[in-house]
């Protein structure tokens, strides 16, 4: 009885820990496929340093300008590394390197703890190469950001609330990213700090309002990756690349 329900088991490939290029960075570059680039951006990219791209945002992602946005890359920085954060069903594309999959972890509105997904998976499960996916944690701390708003999130967090979260994700979970979101602010270093110090295996992403060589160094000694967004529509994106690069690399 046993083995025949184990044979009519699919095969589900496990991600071997030589698959988790992710592993390996510390300079991330987020790109809105809904917000016009600076020009040449992509070529700037190219020498930067970054080391992946991550195509996401909240609201107006959808198939055509994500599409638009990976066809933009390609061209112009083949070799970088290009993944699709997943914020809607509807704009998966196929051509990326890997998706990473948003878990809101402190959601108030537990679609985005799993509904969206389970929707998804009823749509996508079959065609899915599961080594190609990571899942991230994603604590949302700035209550004035398009993710909280959409997501209702409870962003009023002591740093040792936060923590408990980021554990919650890595020990009850077993995810293997912990997301440190800050999206549009620079975080609390002390939070930042505490989720470090708690978390044991995870890798952790911090990703808010990083806009300068002391605020990338401070945050990736903390973090084991930067992620860098906004600043980059900025008149001053050149400066912003560069100094941000450098510290990730440098620390
Ligand atoms: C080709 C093929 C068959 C592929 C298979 C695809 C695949 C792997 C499918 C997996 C199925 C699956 C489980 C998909 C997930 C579906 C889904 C919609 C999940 C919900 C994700 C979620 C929680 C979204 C909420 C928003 C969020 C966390 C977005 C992440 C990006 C982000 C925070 C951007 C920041 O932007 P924003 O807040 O807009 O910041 P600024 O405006 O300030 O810049
Ligand atoms: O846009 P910023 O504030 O740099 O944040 C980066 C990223 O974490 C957003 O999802
Ligand atoms: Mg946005």
């Amino acid at each position: 009885m046993i083995r025949s329900v184990c044979k009519k088991r699919e095969e589900v490939r496990v991600t071997k820990p030589n698959e988790q290029p992710w592993r390996n960075w510390r300079h991330v570059v987020k790109l809105d496929p809904d917000r016009p680039l600076p020009e040449n951006l992509l070529d700037a990219l190219r020498e930067s340093g970054t080391d992946a791209v991550l195509l996401g945002g909240t609201q107006r992602i959808t198939y055509d300008n994500v599409s638009a946005l990976l066809g933009s890359l390609r061209r112009h920085v083949p070799e970088l590394p290009v993944w699709q954060e997943i914020s809607s069903e509807d704009a998966v594309v196929d051509g990326v390197d890997g998706f990473a999959i948003p878990v809101v972890l402190n959601a108030g509105d537990p679609r985005w703890l799993i509904g969206e997904h389970v929707r998804a998976l009823l749509k996508y499960r079959p065609f899915i190469d599961w080594s190609k996916v990571l899942v991230e944690g994603y604590l949302v701390l700035n209550e004035n950001c398009a993710v909280a708003e959409l997501t209702e999130a409870q962003t009023e967090l002591t740093p040792d609330e936060a923590a408990a979260y980021a554990v919650a994700g890595e020990a009850l979970l077993s995810m293997p990213v912990i997301y440190i979101e800050y999206s549009g602010t620079y975080g609390d270093p002390a939070t930042v700090k505490e989720i470090a110090r708690v978390v044991q295996n995870a890798h952790i992403f911090y990703g808010g309002g990083i806009d300068s060589y002391e605020k990338a160094a401070e945050m990736a000694t903390l973090a084991d990756t930067i992620i860098v967004g906004n600043a980059l529509y900025r008149e001053n994106w050149r400066e912003v690349l560069e100094q941000t690069v450098r510290a990730a690399k440098s620390t």
